[in-house]
């Protein structure tokens, strides 16, 4: 009852438009004023929701506020099956009448457990919407497909819709410590308020619950890869139970990282070796213990021997032991593994980016079936960009699954627009070849490809406990685009944006292109100024600023050093067969279009070759030359989308747009210390001046490395 109340309260907030802080997110149900909302008005005078299970009284809570907001007009709400001109009736055959009697069952079956039809029907002559769904989850995400259509769209009496997302497990990791801190988190700390469970809940765990499932969210994994083994002690578990009850009636099941090594840690047993019965059994009654606790556990996700991490090598066995043991305890429950190929763990030489392949593919067909592997979406670690991760379309007979990052952990974190869409896209489409043209990693990961029966994709949040969420306004569309596309990998860039920026910022056409156009840009122009051209890991050790010179480090391949390999004779890592013949990963022709520096796109050239400066690139410019221009249409960018969205003031509220053109003021900044950065010391090697078209650096490599970690003049480094 009282998680009902508070989302009455959240969602009935919105009618009374409060202050823009961005809590909203874009659940946002302000009265429309335009044409398109008319129609909409004439349309829906009642909503009938039968059944009164907690996700039934979810979707009463949400759909009520929302269109008496949306519509202006006050929606009455009925749970007996009355019918009038302008009902919207929600449901699944069991609980409605009215769906039973569309006989929807061939169209139901079609879109499976958590799809949805969307239909405008008569209904004994009367003209009703229906949101019909096999099971209540999707009755739910129906209804918030509605009120996007609401929202979005102009009204239809004509409605037809039919949705079913394309993953079964759309998954949030969040890498939330238990002492509430987030590891490359940027907006705030944990929501999950840790040290207040199980006794007080928040309840803006219900708004977070709510806003995942308004994309189709199903899990969240609670805690950090770099797991506490606490994290399974019963005190901690009841916490999580505590979490899980609040996300139930949304469809959020809960999942955790166990620390391998927790059988020593927690309960002293010698070792945690998965082939030694006595730690197969402890994981059984852990597992176990779990499910008494949380019925709907979804399962484990393990990140092992890598950086540090406990895992099945420390105790001489392989990824497949690991992984096999953990999955035959929650495989009694229907649980699945998600078992992390970020493994690396480099012999001096070796090429970081080729490790986890070489690793990992020996195993191919050795995991257990509730095992799917989940890869990064490139071989290193979320640069701005790289190339797509081989292990795509190279592991046949194991089930694979993307993870990307949402938070900004390489893209100047919660400071800089960078809307990831496009990169996502970019990975999506990328074609593997694994079984000729065509083969792309979309579908190598939803399963056309090589029928894998659990496909699954994961994001690593960018949620905090900042009021708006994620740090910066516009980053809140990064959660949003990673959430549509985890429902249909198939859409475009440009529609979630356009989604995104009606439900969330304006109505007005115009303006909605031009932040449509910014987000669009945005990626590229931080690959731009920090990152060009196939260049990876330049950064200094916060991840935020430049450091292409290097710092202290514990290994090798944390360096930038390690990645750029500039020298007087060039800038670049070979990972061709001269170099570490990593690209060797990649089926034929992409291997030998990487592989040779005349079909090489331009934006992997320096991921796959080290170039001479004097090389002569596509555009007629040396490599030199167009490194410089790169590191400079960056840093325009930044100064134009300043220009442009002054120009949107008035139209966004004030709150919202005086904030992002605060953050718009530190990018620009950021980039013109990433360009010096770069451009300075690469200059080292080049020896080359820097072009006419591109602006002199006004200060030395010294002053710029006098920077303190975000940017700041005179403060001593950490
Ligand atoms: C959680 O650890 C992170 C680590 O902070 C991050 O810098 C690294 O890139 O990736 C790791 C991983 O993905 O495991």
């Amino acid at each position: 009852m009282s998680i009902c109340f508070a989302v009455l309260l959240f969602a009935v907030s919105g009618v009374r438009a409060p202050a823009e802080d961005g809590y909203r997110l874009w659940m946002r149900y302000d009265t429309l004023a335009d044409a398109n909302a008319q129609a909409w008005r004439s349309s829906i005078n009642t909503v009938v929701i039968p059944g009164d299970s907690p996700t039934m009284r979810a979707i009463l809570a949400e759909l009520v506020p929302a269109l008496s907001g949306l519509l202006g007009k006050s929606i009455a709400a009925s749970a007996n099956n009355t019918l009038a001109d302008g009902t919207l009736v929600v449901g699944t055959p069991s609980t409605s009448s009215a769906i039973a009697s569309l006989q929807l069952r061939d169209a139901l079956a079609k879109v499976g457990d958590e799809g949805f039809l969307i239909r405008s029907e008569k209904i004994d002559g009367r003209s009703v919407t229906v949101i019909a769904a096999s099971t209540e989850l999707g009755a739910l995400y129906g209804a918030f497909h509605f009120l996007r259509l609401v929202q979005t769209q102009p009204a239809s009496g004509n409605l037809n819709i039919s949705e079913k997302p394309r993953f079964l497990f759309r998954l949030l990791n969040h890498w939330d410590n238990l002492d509430g801190s987030i590891e490359r988190g940027y907006a705030g700390q944990s929501l999950w308020k840790w040290n207040e469970l199980p006794g007080t809940i928040d309840p803006r765990l219900t708004d977070y619950a709510r806003a995942s499932a308004s994309l189709g969210i199903n899990g969240a994994v609670l805690n950090n890869v770099n797991a506490d083994a606490k994290s399974l002690t019963p005190e901690y578990l009841r916490k999580a139970a505590a979490i899980a009850d609040v996300f139930r009636p949304y469809g959020v099941r809960v999942y955790l990282v166990p620390r391998f090594s927790a059988p020593i840690e927690i309960d002293g047993l010698e070792t945690a070796d998965p082939l030694d019965p006595k730690v197969a059994a402890w994981w059984k009654a852990k597992t176990d213990e779990i499910y008494k606790l949380i019925p709907d556990f979804g399962g484990y996700l393990v990140k092992a021997n890598s950086e540090g991490q406990p895992g099945p090598m420390t105790y001489g066995r392989t990824h497949a032991d690991g992984a096999n043991m953990l999955a035959a305890a929650v495989a009694r429950y229907g649980g699945i593994v998600m078992w992390r190929a970020f493994i690396y763990d480099p012999v001096p030489g070796s090429d970081r980016a080729a490790e986890a392949y070489n690793t990992l593919k020996p195993f191919d067909g050795k995991f257990a079936p509730n095992v799917i592997l989940q890869v990064k979406n490139g071989p290193v670690d979320f640069m701005p960009r790289e190339p797509f991760h081989p292990i795509f379309g190279s592991m046949p007979h194991t089930q694979v699954m993307p993870e990307v990052q949402i938070t900004q952990e390489y893209l100047g974190h919660s400071n800089s627009i960078a809307f990831l869409a496009t990169m996502w896209r970019e990975f999506l489409d990328s074609d593997t070849y694994a079984k000729g043209p065509g083969s792309t990693v979309t579908r190598v990961v939803d399963g056309r490809l090589y029928g894998q029966t659990l496909t699954a994709i994961a994001g690593v949040a960018n949620t905090g406990d900042d009021r708006n969420w994620t740090g910066h306004h516009l980053a809140q569309a990064n959660w949003f685009a990673y959430g549509r596309l985890a429902w249909n990998p198939d859409m475009s860039a440009r529609e979630i944006a356009d989604e995104w920026t009606e439900m969330t910022l304006t109505h007005d056409r115009k303006s909605v292109d031009e932040i449509v156009r910014l987000l669009l840009e945005s990626r590229e122009a931080v690959v731009n100024y920090e990152m060009p051209l196939g260049l990876a890991h330049l950064m200094d050790n916060p991840h935020y600023g430049p450091g292409p010179w290097g710092y202290p480090v514990a290994r090798p391949d944390w360096s930038p050093v390690y990645y750029h390999r500039a020298a007087n004779d060039g800038i670049g890592f070979d990972r061709t067969a001269t170099g570490t013949n990593a690209v060797a990963q990649y089926h034929e022709p992409l291997r030998s279009r990487y592989a040779d520096l005349s079909t090489c796109p331009d934006d992997m050239l320096l991921w796959f070759h080290h170039v001479p400066w004097t090389y002569k690139m596509r555009s007629g410019r040396t490599l030199w030359d167009e490194l410089c221009l790169r590191y400079q249409r960056g840093v325009d960018w930044t100064g134009d989308a300043r220009k442009r969205w002054d120009a949107l003031a008035g139209i966004i509220d004030a709150e919202r747009h005086t904030a992002v053109a605060r953050k718009l003021v530190i990018q620009q900044r950021d980039a013109k210390w990433w360009r010096d950065a770069g451009l300075l010391y690469f200059q080292t090697f080049s020896k080359q001046p820097f072009p006419a078209d591109v602006d002199q650096p006004t200060r030395t490599l010294d002053e710029v490395k006098a920077l303190d970690d975000y940017g700041h003049p005179q403060k001593a480094k950490k």
